[in-house]
Order: structure tokens, then C-alpha cells, then sequence
């Protein structure tokens, strides 16, 4: 469904992706990850042909999305991050104006309307009068009411309660259940965890992984969690000191790699007066939390950033 060969968007200076290869196949829901500034929302905008690569090359549907656009229209959902709408128009007329630039029927129009509680009302009112909520659920109804093979979803969950947050997961459980492809970026965890059968991690515009949420988990750490017996509380824990003990009155926790925690345990065990000891799994935010920090422990944008002076600005073919 979607091949990124060494995806390289630079603008001007400043590189937005860099040497990104990914590939999705078909009934996936890939999430794309990564904190502020990454390249996520780049990386879609190539994805869907509203921006042109500096380098690689991008395929979707085994079409080039800039040169193919037209004949993509009618096969892409795409729900942009910052959802731009005509205010004077109403929320149908917004409908109806999108699934004309489709190209294609919208046999799901009234049924995302009414599941995700757009009601009759609603939809005969101004955008330019919608909540933040309104407007986004508006925005997912867009993106799939023409039953597109490939949804691109940026920032989906932004702005919606919990409980259309609920309706919007079940809708993209039925999109792979029925063989459709999902990719959609976001830095809220748990929904990434929830949603998603795999993942690209990308930060200061480098890919860092693809793994599945299984396996992302798998490999990461486990917490260990002592209570001492003596009532004591922090004191130099000898070799486990390497993995930064964090002391809350006689209870210790520490973050063990997967490998090392009969090690970890023993060497507790033998040295300290122990009460009770819980080993578990680190959450998919941990896991997430250790993968984006850069090795300096800065998060987000890097310095180092700039491409070479020389690169032309890239311009918004649409
Ligand atoms: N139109 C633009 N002109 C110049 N630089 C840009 C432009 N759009 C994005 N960038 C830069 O490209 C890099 C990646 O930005 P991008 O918006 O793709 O990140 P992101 O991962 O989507 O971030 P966020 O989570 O904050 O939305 C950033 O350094 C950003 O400043």
C-alpha cells in the first residue's frame, strides 16, 4: 500500500524527513511517531502528494502521489493536522464540496455522521460555528466516507471526547477487519498502543525504528519494584545503582533491561532486607518515552538540523 524509499523532504535549510524508508501493506493501522517536529506530518504530506520530495521516492497504491494525484483522489482519505475549513460553508456543503475534489461516491457519509453524533443540525449549520470537536469529527467523516483502500490520518484524536474517541477507534478496527489500510501519526501514547498494529518511530527527522507494539514492548524495560524491610529509606544499592533507583521512603523502583532482571533480582535480593518485590512489564510510554529522547536526553528539534545551503526550498505542487 505505501513504500517510502529514502523519503527526503528538506525546506530550504532545514530537513523535515530524512533518509525514511518504510513500507505498509494493506489492512495495517501503522502509526507514525515521534515528538514535536519530527517530520510526521511531512511525511504525510508526501505520502498523500501535497508535497514533493527533495529525494526518494514514494509510492502508494504503487503510484507516484504528486504525478498520480488525481487518480489517488478517489483510493486516499486524509485528515490533515490543522484542519482548514471554509467557515461560511455548512458541514454538508463541506461534505459534499470534499467528496466532489474525491471524485467518488460517499456511501458512508450518513453513517459516520450519525456514529460519530454529527446530527442533522449540525450539519446544516456554518463550520465557521462548530466546535474544535465538531470540526475534527467533520474532518474523520471526510477522510472516510468514500471507503478509501488508504487513510491518512494526522493527529486524529486532537480535540474529540472520550467517548467519539471510543466510535473513532471501532471505526479503525472495521477499516483493517475489512482490509483497508490506516496510517496515522500522533504522540499520544496509549492511543498508538491501542490502535495500532505497528509503528516507525521517527525523531529530528531520522527514522529511529519499525517494530510492532508487541515487540516494542517485549524489548523494553521491566519495572522492579522493592519494599525494604528495615523501614529504611534510600541508600546506595550497589551494582543496581547503574539503573538509576528512584526512592520514595523504603520503596524502590528501578527500570531493568529484559535481559538483566534475574540479575537485577538476585543481587537485591542478597544485599538488602526485602519485604515484597514486584517485576513487571514497563508501559508502551516508557518504551516510547526511552526511544524518543535523543542521546544527549534533548527531545524535539535538533541544531544540527540544516541541510545544506545550496537546497532549494521545495514548493507545494497542489
Ligand atoms: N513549511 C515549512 N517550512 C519550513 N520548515 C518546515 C515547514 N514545515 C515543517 N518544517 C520543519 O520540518 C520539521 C518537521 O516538521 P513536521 O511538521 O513534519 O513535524 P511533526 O513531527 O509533524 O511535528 P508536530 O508533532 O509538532 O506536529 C520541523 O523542523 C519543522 O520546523
Amino acid at each position: 500500500m505505501i513504500e517510502l524509499r529514502s523519503l527526503t523532504k528538506r525546506y530550504g535549510r532545514t530537513v523535515g524527513i530524512e533518509g525514511l524508508d518504510v513500507e505498509v501493506g494493506a489492512g495495517e493501522v501503522f502509526g507514525l511517531l515521534g515528538p514535536n517536529g519530527a517530520g510526521k506530518t511531512t511525511t504525510l504530506r508526501c505520502l498523500v502528494g501535497l508535497l514533493r520530495p527533495s529525494d526518494g521516492a514514494v509510492r502508494v497504491l504503487g503510484l507516484d502521489p504528486v504525478a498520480d494525484h488525481r487518480r489517488l483522489a478517489t483510493s486516499i482519505g486524509y485528515l490533515p493536522g490543522e484542519l482548514r475549513l471554509y467557515p461560511e460553508l455548512t458541514g454538508r456543503q463541506t461534505l459534499d464540496l470534499l467528496a466532489a475534489l474525491q471524485g467518488a461516491a460517499v456511501p458512508r457519509q450518513a453513517e459516520l455522521c450519525a456514529r460519530l453524533s454529527l446530527s442533522g443540525h449540525d450539519l446544516d449549520r456554518a463550520v465557521g460555528e462548530y466546535s474544535r470537536g465538531m470540526k475534527q469529527k467533520l474532518g474523520i467523516v471526510q477522510a472516510l466516507q468514500h471507503r478509501p483502500a488508504l487513510t491518512v490520518l494526522d493527529e486524529p484524536t486532537e480535540g474529540l471526547d472520550p467517548l467519539v474517541q471510543e466510535t473513532f477507534f471501532e471505526l479503525l478496527a472495521e477499516e483493517t477487519a475489512a482490509g483497508r489500510t490506516v496510517l496515522l501519526s500522533s504522540h499520544v501514547l496509549p492511543e498508538v498502543q491501542r490502535a495500532c498494529g505497528r509503528v516507525a518511530i521517527v525523531r529530528a527527522g531520522r527514522l529511529v525504528t519499525v517494530e510492532s507494539v508487541a515487540g516494542l514492548r517485549r524489548a523494553r524495560a521491566r519495572r522492579i519494584r522493592l519494599v525494604l524491610g528495615d523501614g529504611r529509606g534510600a541508600r546506595p544499592l550497589g551494582a543496581a545503582e547503574r539503573w538509576s533507583p528512584r526512592w520514595d521512603g523504603p520503596r524502590v523502583e528501578l527500570l531493568v533491561p529484559p535481559d538483566e532482571v534475574v540479575a537485577a533480582v538476585r543481587g537485591l535480593l542478597a544485599e538488602q532486607p526485602v519485604a515484597d518485590l514486584t517485576v513487571e512489564e514497563a508501559g508502551l510510554d516508557e518504551a516510547f518515552l526511552d526511544l524518543y529522547r535523543a542521546p544527549d536526553g534533548a527531545t524535539g528539534d535538533a541544531p544540527e538540523r540544516a541541510a545544506a545551503p545550496s537546497d532549494p526550498a521545495e514548493e507545494d505542487p497542489s
